[in-house]
Order: structure tokens, then C-alpha cells, then sequence
């Protein structure tokens, strides 16, 4: 197995949240140059503040992009929990006020059937996404695929044909709803943003053998064809 991605070290923090806002911005802008308008899905959690504050402010034809969600935990999108609330408060401002936001959370019964309702709004944006950005758990986990959570292997399937679907496992806290392999990995860029001395050796740990289910960014970092960078800071 060749697995080969190129790895974009910084010396801080701030210095990746420039580069890897500079490296979104550019693909979204050649993409609305290209095709009239471009799909973005960003991952919630503690790590991607400082970029999305970064791209919040560059230049691009926002009113032709939509943003969307990597993974959802299920919760409404006033909760502290919401990645919906994090992209809101953080990312959809200032230039990016203008941007389009396609969120997973919907007040269905259950969170079966809020996948079910995710799918079809996701499935309306078309495919592939342009950028897809992802974060990493300790456990190996990226988007919501979870080790042990209930619909992993589903979520994991290169030929998963639902775009959304839900996920609950011990270490995911609330019911979460998740993009699927296909949908993420199978965006014409996909960046993977860690930091941290431990999250690094996690990201060694998963080059290395070993399979999907103990640790689900493998399912990423196998699939193929994929455009991948990572961008990593201590
Ligand atoms: O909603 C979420 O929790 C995510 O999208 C998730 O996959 C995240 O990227 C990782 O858990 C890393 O989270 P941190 O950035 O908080 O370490």
C-alpha cells in the first residue's frame, strides 16, 4: 500500500490558519472562475477557529460558494455543541457573510431520520464538493466516523451511495450526523488539519498497517484517487 500525501508543516498555529485559508481561498476562487460556483465543507470542533477567522476575511465571490458541514453533532444550532454555531460565528463573517450555508441539522424525530432529510440537502449541492477540510480526534476518528460507532462501516464504504448518514458511538458525546466517505474523500481537494505533538503520532500511527475500523482516518487516507495535503502545526 503507497500512501503518500504531501505534509505542510508549520512553525504555529496562526501561520497555518494563513496558509491553509490562503490555499481554501485559491481553490474556491478558481473553482467559481471555472464552473460559476464552488462547495466547501469545513469539520467543527476546537481546531479550526483561527482558519476560519482567516478565510472569513478573503476576498472571493461569496455569494457563488455554500458551505456546508463535514459532520453535525445533533444538537440545535443554538447549543454550545453546534458546529453549525461555530461556522456561523466564526467563519460566516465579514467577506464571508455573503457565503450560502447548507447546514445537517434538522429538527426531525431522530437522528435516522434527520439523515435522511441531511442527504437530500446535501444531495441538492451537487458533486464532488471543492474542498473538503477535515479534523482528527486522538482516537482516530475524522468527520464522525467514530471507532465503534453504529454505522461506521456504512459511513466508511467507497461505494456508499447516501451522502449523510448518522452516527452514534461511545467517544461521539451527543447522536451525530456525518458526510460519507465517497462525499469527503471524493472532493477535488481535501485538507487535513491537525495540531499537536500527539495528534502527529496518531497520523503515524494511521500510515501505518492496520484497519479502518480501529482507526477510521485510514478509510480517508486509502481512498483513491484522492487529492489530500495535510497541514500540520505543533
Ligand atoms: O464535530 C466534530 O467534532 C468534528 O468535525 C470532528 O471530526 C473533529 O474534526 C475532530 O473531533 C477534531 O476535533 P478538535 O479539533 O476539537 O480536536
Amino acid at each position: 500500500m503507497v500512501i503518500d500525501h504531501k505534509l505542510n508543516s508549520f512553525a504555529d498555529g496562526d501561520a497555518l490558519a494563513a496558509a491553509l485559508a490562503s490555499t481554501v481561498a485559491e481553490r474556491l476562487g478558481t473553482a467559481c472562475k471555472e464552473r460559476g460556483s464552488a462547495v466547501l465543507a469545513v469539520s467543527g470542533g476546537t481546531t479550526p477557529a483561527r482558519y476560519f477567522k482567516a478565510l472569513s476575511h478573503k476576498r472571493l465571490p461569496w455569494t457563488n460558494i455554500t458551505i456546508t458541514l463535514i459532520d453535525e453533532r445533533y444538537v440545535p444550532p443554538t447549543s454550545d455543541r453546534s458546529n453549525e454555531k461555530l461556522v456561523r460565528e466564526l467563519l460566516l463573517q465579514n467577506e464571508a457573510a455573503d457565503a450560502n450555508f447548507v447546514g445537517l441539522y434538522n429538527p426531525a424525530p431522530n437522528v435516522e431520520q434527520g439523515a435522511k432529510l441531511a442527504s437530500e440537502a446535501i444531495g441538492r449541492l451537487g458533486r464532488p464538493f471543492d474542498v473538503s477540510v477535515l479534523g482528527m480526534g486522538n482516537d482516530g476518528h475524522t468527520a464522525s466516523f467514530f471507532p465503534g460507532g453504529d454505522h461506521l462501516a456504512a459511513a466508511i464504504a467507497p461505494d456508499q451511495t447516501a451522502p449523510v448518514l448518522p452516527m452514534q458511538a461511545e467517544g461521539a458525546g451527543e447522536p451525530r450526523l456525518t458526510l460519507t466517505l465517497p462525499m469527503i474523500a471524493g472532493s477535488r481537494f481535501v485538507a487535513l488539519h491537525i495540531e499537536g505533538a500527539a495528534k502527529k503520532e496518531v497520523l503515524d500511527a494511521a500510515l501505518g498497517e492496520g484497519s479502518a475500523l480501529d482507526m477510521p482516518i485510514r478509510a480517508v487516507l486509502r481512498y483513491e484517487p484522492i487529492e489530500l495535503e495535510i497541514f500540520w502545526a505543533p
